[in-house]
């Protein structure tokens, strides 16, 4: 009965909120997707009158044993580590566009191979390690199901933190060497597709390069039997996962339990998405997508995910970038909402 009557109470806020973008004066439909934005943004905070308050985009870094010995990453480990300075310097691209769009930044390390330190004490750091680095999942699971556990909790736990700071509308990117070869295996295996269609070029891997990532994914799908995981979505980010998309694993399932409106990044993000689809599927309705990846595969997983990406700029950077140049746009969309006249208050004559 009060399932019935929240339904209710749902579609005829879904009407309303319709019936408020038609009434604007524009031509019915002509702000395009920015009208869907608006809509989903108000169906989120069931209100007429969204609003978007502290974004923040929060990057997980993570590195990935697999690194150390397969050819299946053209930039060595050590970058990640280097890449997480460079963020708390504030010269990433992902530092650009925050900076840009007044957007919070925080950088967590998730499982980096690296000792910080002393030194490094900034405000904007979360240091979250798991591990220095997961098992090279060639020859054992990358982690265990109980740290895959605690990385989800991590996660749930950095987001309810940065909730409790007035965000209401969240992006996650990450950083991590390797990690497009655990998207790649997650998508194989949630999708049900052969590997070789769910494998891309990552940060730039030759014609060569990609031939062996392929050989060496099989080879894993076959060693851990990956098949037979499908149902048990953390046990599977156990086997091939990293750190850094079990926290965004959780900070997903966190920013769901919180409506918060998740913005989605690129392919590993995604990746991270559809483990906590399988373990939530209410996460969904929160969900923007940014941008669509150059990253092979990537628009594979949107339509699976019936997803319709905002950007499509080539971008296969990471780090949320996407994420960051998306949401002026979602703001957009909640400002014409709250602040375009209507054909009645401004005096403008209808259709015919
Ligand atoms: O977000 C994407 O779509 C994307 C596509 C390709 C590469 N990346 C980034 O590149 C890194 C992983 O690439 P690789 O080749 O080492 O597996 C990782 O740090 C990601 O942030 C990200
Ligand atoms: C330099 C560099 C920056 C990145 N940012 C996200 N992934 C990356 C990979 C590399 C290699």
């Amino acid at each position: 009965m009060n399932q019935e009557f929240n339904n209710m109470k749902e579609e005829y806020l879904e009407q309303q909120l319709r019936q408020k973008i038609n009434s604007k004066t524009k031509p019915i439909g002509a702000l395009g997707y920015l009208e869907n934005i608006a809509l989903q943004v108000g169906c989120i905070q069931q209100t007429l009158s969204p609003v978007i308050t502290n974004p923040h985009v929060i990057v997980f870094a993570g590195d990935h044993g697999v690194a150390q010995t397969e050819l299946v990453n053209p930039y060595p480990q050590a970058v990640t580590a280097q890449m997480v300075l460079n963020f708390l310097e504030g010269g990433a691209a992902i530092n650009v566009f925050c900076r840009q769009h007044q957007i919070a930044l925080k950088i967590v390390d998730a499982g980096v191979n690296q000792q910080w330190s002393e030194a490094i004490q900034h405000e904007d750091f979360i240091q979250a390690k798991i591990a220095y680095g997961t098992s090279n999942y060639i020859d054992h699971p990358a982690m265990s199901e109980a740290e895959a556990k605690k990385a989800i909790e991590e996660g749930k736990k950095i987001v309810k933190q940065v909730g409790l700071q007035g965000c209401n509308t969240i992006g996650f990117g990450e950083m991590g060497i390797s990690n497009t070869s655990s998207a790649s295996l997650i998508m194989s295996i949630l999708l049900q597709l052969p590997i070789k269609e769910c494998t891309g070029r990552g940060t730039g891997a030759s014609d060569s390069q990609l031939e062996i990532k392929k050989y060496v994914l099989q080879k894993v799908i076959d060693k851990h039997e990956l098949n037979n995981f499908i149902d048990q979505p953390i046990k599977l980010l156990s086997i091939i996962g990293g750190f850094e998309i079990a926290m965004m694993v959780g900070a997903y399932l966190q920013a769901a339990e919180n409506k918060m409106v998740i913005v989605v990044d690129g392919f590993i993000a995604t990746a991270a998405l559809l483990v906590a689809h399988q373990i939530n599927k209410n996460v969904l309705q929160f969900c923007i997508f940014a941008h669509a990846s150059e990253e092979q595969g990537h628009q594979k997983m949107l339509h699976y995910l019936q997803a319709k990406p905002l950007l499509t700029l080539g971008l296969r950077l990471g780090e949320g970038t996407g994420a960051a140049l998306a949401i002026p746009l979602i703001q957009s969309a909640v400002a014409f909402l709250n602040q375009m006249a209507s054909f009645e208050s401004a005096g403008v004559s209808t259709k015919m």
